[in-house]
């Protein structure tokens, strides 16, 4: 199927029919500002979707209203067996955890009772909320600290500690929403580590940021949105092939014959550019284009030293698609 209601590229998605979440056509306005135009997405059961925008792009707003805190002016979320927010609110927000892009947490409270609190709030029976807490508290590395307030906490403590709330209720559905803002390396790895077996138990996740380096190292697809619109979605490798071309080959050359002429040697590889001693070919597929490369500048007498290469980034993506730099 292709995923709904796009306006910028749409990437066919293979086989895209066991969705646990669908949304379509979401839209939302703050008077005169539209801060989410029209924005669809779909995620599977044991992926990471990350929304990848610039600040102001309409991701917490999107996130938002996927969570059910929001109210969209259009559109809606549908979860796997047509359950929705308007045919069934509760049985829908028990399906879903956030992790909003604010801190959310009862300072003075201990930790424990923080993430007790958020169980109860979904109607755990008790000896399933003090089962469920422990378990969190565990899987977040915060055991040792459950008596402590968060008060008493780190930045990446306290993003640790609200991760813990948001899956308390053993949702199927995790939205985080900017969830390494003001994290330090440490617990950002923790986080990374967390959402990575969450992944591997089958829940699904929508990751927003604007850090491209996390969208590549965790997001097994990508929504990019920009100005309240999807601009582009799909694997990595679906948005690297809307570049022109997405690795480059650089050839340092040793030596050159005195009568080469550059324009025919280099006639045929598109993208080149010589800086001294060496040349940059954009390729679109190294593996294949590799080859041709060194075999038309051997032909003609270019002796070759070096080889390196190097690859687009996400940020290539978006500048490609928008016209601008992702970040400010
Ligand atoms: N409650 C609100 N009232 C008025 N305008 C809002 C409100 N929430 C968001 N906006 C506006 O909507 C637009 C999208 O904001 P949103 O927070 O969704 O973007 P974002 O992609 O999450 O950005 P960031 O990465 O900075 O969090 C922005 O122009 C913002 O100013």
């Amino acid at each position: 199927m292709r995923l709904p209601s796009m306006r910028g590229i749409e990437i066919p998605e293979d086989g895209m029919n066991d969705e646990v979440l669908v949304a379509t056509g979401l839209r939302k306005a703050y008077g005169d500002r539209v801060a989410v135009h029209e924005v669809g997405l779909a995620l599977r059961a044991g992926e990471v979707l990350g929304l990848l925008g610039p600040n102001g792009a309409g991701k917490s707003t999107t996130v938002g209203m996927i969570s059910g805190l929001t109210v969209p002016d259009a559109g809606h979320v549908t979860l796997a067996g047509g359950v929705s927010l308007a045919a069934d609110e509760a049985g829908y927000k028990r399906r879903i955890g956030l992790v909003p892009q604010d801190i959310a947490l009862y300072e003075d409270l201990p930790a424990r009772m923080n993430v007790a609190l958020f169980g109860a709030l979904y109607g755990l029976a008790p000896d399933v909320l003090k089962r469920r807490t422990d378990e969190v508290l565990a899987m977040v590395g915060l055991s040792d600290r459950a008596a402590d307030k968060p008060a008493t906490f780190s930045g990446g403590m306290k993003r640790r500690l609200n991760i813990a709330c948001a899956l308390v209720h053993d949702p199927e559905v995790l939205l985080l929403d900017e969830p390494t803002a003001g994290v330090d390396p440490q617990s950002r790895n923790a986080i990374f580590d967390n959402l990575e077996m969450l992944k591997r138990a089958g829940k699904a996740l929508i990751y927003t940021t604007h850090y491209m380096e996390e969208a590549e190292r965790l997001a097994d697809r990508i929504t990019i949105v920009d100005r309240g619109r999807v601009v582009a979605s799909g694997t990595q490798a679906q948005l690297f092939a809307l570049l022109p071309a997405a690795q480059v080959l650089q050839v340092e050359i040793a030596g050159e014959p005195a009568d080469i002429d550059w324009t025919a040697a280099l006639q045929g590889l598109p993208g080149v550019t010589r800086t001294g001693q060496r040349l940059d070919v954009a390729v679109a597929d190294l593996g294949r284009d590799a080859g041709a490369v060194l075999a038309a500048l051997t032909e003609r007498g270019v002796q070759v030293r070096g080889l390196g290469t190097a690859r687009a980034m996400l940020e290539d993506v978006f500048l490609q698609l928008t016209g601008r730099a992702l970040r400010d």
